[in-house]
């Protein structure tokens, strides 16, 4: 497994959020995280980052321990991240928000990877323009720019179709499809569009309460699963 959680728990102050939680990815896989608003999948990915307030059990980066080491050292253990909301400094130019992203580079160094740039043409276009004034989209293609600029081996993404334009969601998905098939980075996403996760994922994890209810192949999300877990 590159990435994997061995039955963890994690708290915001006194509040357990994650409760014995337990998954793997293997290296090259695409894994969706599923599950209604508010069951905790923010959370699984602040987990895995260092930043919820506490957390017990083991999380290991090809069976490193990392469950109790600051955020940064598990980012240059090759984890990115693209969080929900995307984190895009608004006053900064598109460049400096990439840059921000080599600070947990192993190599340390602090250029542009060319990889961020052959990916997102627009943004190597436009390098000196404030990041404000990009579009949903742009903005998320900044974001995803920023967590490849640490060259990750494992990628995650908190809802990275959210807010975003029909028309470009697919886009969005296409581009994912491109980091995994084709770079071979591995994905951990949270997605509420059942087709992009249908499409992107080898597999899924289904969250309810703050607990993995239901997991498998992507062929075994079956309607019925959904219809459960997901409509109100
Ligand atoms: N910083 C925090 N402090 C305390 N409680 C929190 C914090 N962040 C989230 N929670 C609580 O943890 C639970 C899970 O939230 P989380 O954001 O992980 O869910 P989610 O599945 O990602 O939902 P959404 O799709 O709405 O973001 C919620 O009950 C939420 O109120």
């Amino acid at each position: 497994m590159l990435l994997a959680m061995d039955r963890v728990t994690s708290y915001y102050g006194k509040t357990a959020i994650l409760k014995d939680f337990s998954f793997g990815i293997e290296e090259g896989k695409c894994l969706c995280v599923l599950g209604r608003n508010g069951v905790g999948k923010t959370t699984l990915m602040r987990t895995i980052m260092g930043l919820t307030d506490r957390s017990i059990g083991d999380i290991t980066i090809k069976g490193t321990e990392i469950g109790s080491s600051p955020t940064h050292v598990r980012a240059k253990l090759g984890i990115g991240y693209v969080p929900q909301g995307r984190g895009i400094l608004s006053e900064f130019t598109v460049r400096e928000n990439i840059l921000l992203g080599t600070f947990a580079r192993h190599d340390g160094r602090p250029d542009i990877p060319e990889v961020c740039l052959q990916m997102f043409p627009y943004l190597k276009a436009n390098l000196d323009r404030r990041a404000g004034l990009l579009s949903g989209g742009q903005k998320q293609q900044l974001a995803i720019a920023r967590a490849l600029a640490v060259d990750p081996k494992i990628l995650l993404l908190d809802e990275p179709t959210e807010g975003i334009q029909p028309n470009i969601v697919h886009e969005i998905g296409e581009t994912l499809m491109t980091l995994n098939r084709k770079l071979g980075i591995t994905l951990l996403l949270t997605e509420q569009h059942i087709r992009v996760a249908r499409r992107l994922g080898d597999a899924f994890l289904m969250v309810d309460n703050g607990r993995v209810v239901a997991s498998g192949p992507m062929a075994q999300l079956t309607d019925d699963v959904i219809h459960h877990y997901l409509t109100i």
